[in-house]
């Protein structure tokens, strides 16, 4: 799925002066593209991937989907495409803590009404492919903090997502659990052939992606 952004402005209010966040960004994503977005603190990398996942909406401009406008999506309409089309990992996991690896994994396809046993086996052969395969019962408590992004990782590819949307995933681990971590999402995109799209500050892990897109003073351009 080719992802557009054509001419998209943010701008949040606070005290009552109009801060501008991303000023007319355009760029274009194509499908199984692994693409790294970098900038300094502050520049809007969270606002635009929460854009591109639907999670907010654009002061103007446009993000299509292929032929799909977001902006022409209600709410629930939205929630829907973001359910069957996009997979979120963010750099605090939020797993349910009273739900085991397994359960948490299945949660978006229970949420889009999948057989139970279809979501367990899509689950469980994930958790398998990421070195889990020994940790399905085990409580997100009881995982080391690599285990539980991983864990987040399958619950964001679990109903198999054209676009897996990423912000600072490897941020809260240790350097050996966040390269393992890059070279697991390296290796998911080039076999599943999912789009990832991940902000990151590391630059060894941007460099390992198919290009960069840097945002500074909200506008985006190729690194
Ligand atoms: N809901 C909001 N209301 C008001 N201002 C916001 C809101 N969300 C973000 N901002 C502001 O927008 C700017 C961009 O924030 P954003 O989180 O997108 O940056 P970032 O590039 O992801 O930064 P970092 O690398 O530090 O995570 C910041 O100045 C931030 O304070």
């Amino acid at each position: 799925m080719l992802i557009r952004v054509d001419d998209v402005y943010k701008h949040y209010m606070r005290q009552q002066a109009e801060i501008e966040v991303l000023r007319g960004i355009h760029m274009e994503i194509a499908a199984g593209e692994m693409v790294a977005i970098v900038g300094p603190s502050g520049a809007g990398k969270s606002t635009l991937l929460h854009l591109l996942g639907g999670l907010d909406r654009p002061s103007s401009g446009t993000i299509y989907y292929d032929n799909w406008a977001l902006h022409q999506f209600r709410d629930e309409e939205l929630a829907d495409f973001r359910n069957r089309h996009i997979g979120f990992v963010f750099q605090f996991h939020h797993l349910l803590p009273e739900f085991s690896a397994l359960e948490n994994a299945m949660m978006p396809a229970l949420i889009q009404q999948r057989a139970v046993h279809e979501a367990r086996r899509d689950a469980q052969q994930l958790l398998g492919e990421v070195g889990l395969g020994d940790r399905l019962h085990h409580r997100p408590g009881e995982l080391s903090g690599g285990e539980q992004q991983r864990v987040a990782v399958v619950r964001a590819l679990v109903n198999a997502p054209d676009v897996v949307l990423a912000d600072e995933p490897t941020g809260n681990l240790d350097q050996a659990m966040g390269q393992s971590l890059q070279q697991l999402l390296r290796r998911l995109n080039e076999e599943l052939g999912h789009t990832f799209i991940i902000v990151t500050h590391d630059r060894e892990f941007a460099a390992q992606m198919d290009r960069a897109i840097s945002l500074v003073d909200g506008k985006a351009s190729a690194v």
